[in-house]
């Protein structure tokens, strides 16, 4: 399977509208080239509105996290699930607030998550994925099962009319295997990619970065096949992830990208799927450095810089009203040549 090509047809229709509005060249920045990218992906311009955007939280637990990587216990993944459910999680908010359906899958979290929806854990994979310096996340059968509920999580959200998706992600320790994932995917040091995470002290850093090497010395050249480098260095959730942003592209869906999980999970889509990066754009900037070296390797500038570090989807949701405005802008804006001789 390929990804859908995107309309070039439509890009430059896009560009040269936007080259015509009623503003200085380029002076919509970000905005216009978000207008241009939406118009490939829907084949028309102006692009249509967005109203229905749909974010899946894809939630997993990592042994890694028993290892001095991260301040959280691995329960508080199996808790937020319940705070998923009940809407009172951070991701749930924005998304309320901007009108998104929001689901979360549990892919491959460690506990039982009594009193959610059964649904919920219906497909579940595995329990806590593999400490990813000690042995690999999972089996390849498993990788394999976790590509294909991740394109089923997508193909039930734009079956049911998802115009923009957005994946989330929910794992205590999960930034360790991401900047694993991104260090062997862009051959960087695990001092270059290893960040804090939620927070651990510069002591703890010094940990995570060990126990990222530790990862990529143990998984050796096998990381050069991305769906090798998901079953040494990734989890169940991050092959669920890359497997739904693998489905939007197929599908000719437009992403929105969030934090460096999401951003993991895009690379590792765009080198098993080529083509699929044309269907994401950036969300946001995460203070994780890894999430900026993925992201300048997949030529994709983020929409905002707040320095949220929540992970979950947020800060793509959070970008939301801002690819709204773009369709709004491209649609809206009065062309120079009506302004100049009306
Ligand atoms: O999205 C990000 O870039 C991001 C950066 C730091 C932390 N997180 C979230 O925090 C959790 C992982 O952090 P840690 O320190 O336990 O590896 C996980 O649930 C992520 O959603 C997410
Ligand atoms: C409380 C909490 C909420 C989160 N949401 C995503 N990652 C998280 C990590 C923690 C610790």
């Amino acid at each position: 399977m390929s990804a859908l090509p995107v309309s070039y047809v439509a890009a430059a229709d896009a560009r040269s509208r936007l080259a015509g509005l009623a503003t200085p060249p380029g002076a919509l920045g970000l905005l216009g080239e978000t207008a241009v990218w939406l118009s490939a992906a829907q084949g028309v311009c102006p692009p249509r509105p967005v109203p229905n955007v749909h974010v899946a939280v894809f939630a997993g637990d990592h042994g890694v996290a028993a290892y001095g990587v991260t301040p959280f216990p691995s329960a508080v993944t199996g808790l937020m699930v319940r705070a998923f459910v009940d809407g009172t999680a951070g991701v749930a908010v924005l998304a309320r607030q901007h009108g998104a359906g929001l689901r979360v899958v549990d892919v491959s979290v460690d506990a039982d998550l009594d009193g959610v929806p059964a649904e919920i854990s219906a497909s579940k994979v595995m329990r806590g994925s593999g400490a990813i310096h000690l042995v690999d996340a999972m089996s390849h059968e498993q990788t394999d099962a976790a590509l294909a509920l991740g394109a089923q999580v997508a193909d039930e959200a734009i079956d049911a009319g998802a115009d923009l998706l957005i994946g989330g992600d929910m794992g205590i320790g999960n930034t360790t295997p991401a900047a694993a994932l991104i260090g062997a995917s862009l051959g960087v040091s695990s001092e270059q990619v290893t960040g804090r995470g939620t927070g651990v002290d510069d002591e703890g850093l010094r940990v995570k970065q060990r126990v990222v090497a530790n990862a990529l010395r143990r998984a050796g050249m096998r990381v050069k096949d991305p769906h090798d480098r998901l079953t040494a260095l990734g989890g169940a959730d991050f092959a669920a992830h890359a497997g739904y942003l693998m489905q939007a592209a197929r599908r000719g869906v437009p992403v929105l990208l969030d934090g460096v999980i999401s951003v993991a999970c895009a690379l590792i889509a765009e080198e098993i799927q080529p083509g699929s990066v044309a269907w994401f754009a950036a969300g946001h900037r995460s203070p994780e450095p890894a999430q900026s070296l993925a992201l300048d390797r997949l030529g994709l500038s983020p929409l905002l810089d707040l320095g949220m570090r929540l992970g979950e989807g947020s800060g793509a949701v959070a970008a939301v009203p801002l690819v709204r405005s773009a369709v709004t802008l491209l649609t809206e804006v009065a062309l120079l040549s009506d302004v100049l001789e009306p």
